[in-house]
């Protein structure tokens, strides 16, 4: 694959003067590494195994595992400062395998596989999409338009990796900073011209983005989550920021391309005149002057109207004025869709093939997704998970409300507590037919879980507790009045599995929905 051989590598991370005579005995050395690999279990013959220090284990202690299964040198974290550069080897099964020691090694390893890809991402239009709410969103709008006018896109997140359409399940949102620039290389030979890219808060934290160039980057909203790994909003503000900031600062991606900021949002509206070459983007129609008034390139709602099929978008900008057709539900999806059209825009899409296509979008998987049979109540399987998502997803169900409204929602074990009481606070300031379940639990107490939900209601008539998912759903079709009610199912959207313990159990919402409705996916 990439032409990369261990000298290379040895001249790339600068080994001491000192260590490079040993090298001349090294069999190895003018052999081409075959991939980059984190893992040791998914070592492959020629590979280099990088061996970081993580949260949960130590990458160095599978060393010899991964020479086993044949990588052809080991890049490893120094634990001191005075082992940096230096080299050291391991006889196993009677070969020789030279390790590179290098200190702070996590913090090198985006600018190393970018290099080791051959900049991929200069190659082709790279979007990064940030943001608390939405990233899936707006990446799946954006990768999903882009083909329907003409170009081959790919996507990175938390559905999966791949071609748009050919998406393959992936394990975070943001991925490794190897995979990021494996996936993008790939991507290259498959001829993609753009890639929507989620860029995850811990992504920009971790670094996993740092050397990715981004033709544009895109901020949909901020509001509480993941303060299990941020502690506080302003660092949660901070690791968002970093997709934007001008190259000054400390963890500022290598660059940001066209920016496009979502001005309803206060976050978002705060950091604009910090920002050139940004494009603004606002769906209150009030909002319209003040943006004008801003002397930057802009897209602003004048109007939409909501229907049953979606929503007709009267918009002004500084690219022309016009009309959108969405097949999308909710008010937050006006704004996902106008700052996926002002990221195409901004990368110079043509303007009039966007709108001509845009009510051709389809809307996305588990997110506001509608089943609807006759004569049974009306299911939206929705993937709102933090107090602001629900409030948004339960707006938007009211809005075509006729009946009683119902909430079905749990939260994720092991993830930021404090949103718990929120998310129950939120669901009762828009209905009292609330089923409470599990979403899930991974290592914690399920009932701990529910006991920390239950915490947020105000009052606790008709609010009900039905741990296992299945029976949640059906009990609520089972009892929601037929015909006029919605039920919002909240929480898993695309996700086929329930987590409990360390264990994926095999688990669909949609499928589940689907089953008691007798519709069919
Ligand atoms: C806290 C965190 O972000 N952890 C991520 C991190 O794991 P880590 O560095 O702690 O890895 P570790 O398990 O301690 O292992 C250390 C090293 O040993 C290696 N190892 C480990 C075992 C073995 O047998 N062989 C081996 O080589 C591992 O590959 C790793 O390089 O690096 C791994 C590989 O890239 C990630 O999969 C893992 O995400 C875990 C699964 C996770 O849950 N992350 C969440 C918090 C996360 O990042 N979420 C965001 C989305 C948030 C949002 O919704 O917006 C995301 O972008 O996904
Ligand atoms: N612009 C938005 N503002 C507020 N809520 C939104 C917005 N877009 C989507 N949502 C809500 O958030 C949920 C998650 O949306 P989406 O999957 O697009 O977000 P995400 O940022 O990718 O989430 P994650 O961090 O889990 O990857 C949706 O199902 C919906 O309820
Ligand atoms: N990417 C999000 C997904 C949460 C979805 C929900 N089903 C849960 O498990 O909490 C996270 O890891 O916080
Ligand atoms: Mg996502």
């Amino acid at each position: 694959m990439a032409n990369y051989n261990l000298k290379k590598l040895v001249n790339y991370f600068g080994v001491l003067p000192q260590y490079i005579d040993t090298l001349t005995s090294y069999s190895f050395i003018d052999q081409n590494i075959t991939c980059l690999q984190l893992d040791s279990r998914q070592i492959m013959a020629g590979d280099l195994f990088i061996a970081l220090k993580g949260q949960s284990s130590d990458g160095r202690d599978f060393i010899e595992k991964s020479i086993k299964a044949g990588a052809i040198a080991v890049l490893a974290d120094a634990e001191l400062a005075e082992h940096d550069k230096t080299l050291t080897y391991h006889l196993v099964d009677g070969k020789k395998i030279l390790q590179i020691n290098i200190y702070q090694l996590a913090n090198k390893i985006s600018a190393f596989a970018n290099t080791f890809y051959d900049n991929p991402s200069e190659k082709m239009n790279v979007v990064g999409i940030t943001g608390t709410n939405g990233k899936t969103t707006v990446s799946q709008i954006i990768a999903q338009w882009a083909t329907l006018i003409g170009e081959k896109s790919a996507i990175i997140g938390t559905i999966g990796n791949g071609i748009y359409g050919h998406l393959r399940p992936s394990v975070n949102t943001t991925p490794s900073s190897v995979d990021i620039q494996s996936h993008l290389a790939d991507f290259l030979t498959q001829s993609v011209t753009i890639v929507a890219m989620e860029v995850s808060s811990h992504g920009l934290a971790l670094g996993r983005v740092s050397d990715v160039t981004f033709s544009a980057s895109l901020f949909t909203n901020l509001s509480r989550d993941h303060l299990d790994f941020h502690y506080t909003m302003d660092n949660y503000n901070k690791a968002k920021w970093s997709l934007f900031s001008p190259l000054n600062d400390e963890l500022a991606v290598k660059s940001s391309g066209k920016r496009v900021i979502n001005f309803d949002d206060n976050v978002g509206s705060s950091w604009i005149n910090q920002l050139d070459d940004v494009v603004v983007v606002t769906c209150i129609p009030d909002n319209l002057t003040k943006v004008q008034a801003l002397g930057k390139r802009y897209i602003a709602v004048s109007s939409v109207s909501y229907h049953d099929q979606g929503a007709s978008i009267i918009f002004e900008s500084s690219f022309g004025n016009g009309i959108l057709q969405s097949r999308l539900f909710g008010a937050f999806n006006v704004s996902n869709l106008l700052l996926a059209f002002a990221a195409l825009l901004s990368l110079n899409y043509s303007f009039s093939a966007l709108v001509n296509s845009a009510g051709a979008l389809l809307p996305i998987n588990g997110r506001m997704e509608i089943f609807t049979v006759k004569g049974k109540p009306t299911v939206i399987v929705d993937y709102a998970h933090t107090p602001d998502a629900l409030d948004k997803a339960l707006i938007a169900a009211s809005t075509h409300c006729n009946g009683k409204l119902w909430v079905i929602f749990g939260c994720g074990g092991d993830r930021d507590r404090g949103k718990r009481p929120l998310m129950a606070q939120v669901a009762q300031s828009h209905t009292n037919n609330i089923i409470i379940t599990n979403d899930n639990p991974r290592t914690e107490n399920e009932d701990l879980i529910i006991n920390d939900i239950v915490n947020g209601f105000i009052e606790f008539d008709n609010i009900k507790i039905i741990k296992d998912r299945t029976s949640a759903i059906q009990w609520a079709i089972e009892h929601a009045n037929y015909e006029t009610d919605i039920i919002l199912v909240a929480g898993k959207g695309h996700e086929d599995y329930q987590i409990i313990g360390n264990t994926n159990h095999y688990y669909s919402d949609r499928e589940t929905v689907s089953h008691f409705l007798g519709a069919t996916i």
